[in-house]
């Protein structure tokens, strides 16, 4: 699965009606103005209250952890039965985790950047390899997916599109932690709401190798979230994070 949908920022600039974003915080600089800048992941509206307790943490965690991955994998095996067998309650409530010190949003400036024009996220210090650069916040939605309907696209309209929705966790029909009669695709989805890590960019035309990668981690009240982390050699002071979006994602662009 392409874990980063289709809506380009381009798209962005629409003639809708201009509602203000409900911000949990005052922006950093260099947000947009049309994106509600968010310290704590959201829950969509249409989001199962059954698949809650798949989000939330194991009572006997230790610590959090975090696991690598491509945004083109399945994230299923990031997050063991045990862990989500054992949620037992309902309530989403994650720690705020304000806009970190050490990354900076910029205005790409250098024309030969494929996102030239665009926004990056930038290091304002060293950061050392196996640093947790940023959690990626956004709005937290779900696709089900019944037997036999696979060939529909029922994905939700309001993310399918996006380019900021990167897949969280997958189950299958057949799964015992999936309480539902279909194939579960749960996602954290920036477009319209999130932190700044959705700024970071695709190392292919920037880059011999991103800096940066994607994994699946947990916030400080132990609710599984999608994280940025320092790959090895860490990221130098004013580098751009780079990570890499997977071919997936690429090749979806492609078709
Ligand atoms: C998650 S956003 C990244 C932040 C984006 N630059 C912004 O200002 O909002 C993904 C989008 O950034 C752009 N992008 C990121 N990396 C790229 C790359 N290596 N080549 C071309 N476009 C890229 C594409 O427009 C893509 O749809």
């Amino acid at each position: 699965m392409a874990c980063l949908g289709r809506r380009s920022v381009a798209a962005d600039a629409e003639d809708a009606p201009r509602v203000e974003p409900r911000h949990d915080a005052p922006p950093p600089p260099g947000w947009p103005e049309d994106v509600a800048f968010l310290t704590r992941p959201r829950l969509g509206p249409a989001f199962p209250p059954a698949l809650i307790p798949l989000l939330l943490p194991q009572p006997t965690a230790q610590s959090p952890t975090s696991s690598p991955l491509s945004l083109s994998s399945s994230l299923s095996s990031s997050a063991s039965s045990s862990t989500l067998l054992s949620a037992s309650s309902t309530r989403f409530a994650p720690r705020a985790t304000p806009h970190p010190a050490i990354v900076a949003i910029k205005r790409v400036t250098t024309p030969s950047h494929p996102a030239y024009g665009q926004r990056c996220l930038v290091a304002r210090r060293r950061i050392a390899q196996g640093e947790m650069v940023i959690p990626y916040l956004g709005i937290i939605h779900a696709d089900v997916v019944s037997e036999g309907e696979e060939e529909k696209s029922n994905k939700d309209p309001a993310h399918a599109e996006s380019d900021y929705d990167l897949s969280l966790l997958r189950l299958s029909a057949s799964d015992i932690r999936n309480p539902l009669p279909g194939h579960v695709s749960i996602g954290v989805d920036a477009a319209q709401a999130g932190n700044a890590a959705r700024f970071v960019n695709d190392y292919r035309g920037v880059a011999s190798k991103p800096n940066a990668e994607f994994r699946v981690g947990r916030g400080e009240a132990g609710e599984l979230r999608m994280e940025v982390w320092a790959l090895k050699g860490g990221i130098a002071k004013g580098d751009e994070v780079l990570v890499s979006y997977g071919k997936g994602w690429w090749g979806a662009r492609r078709q």
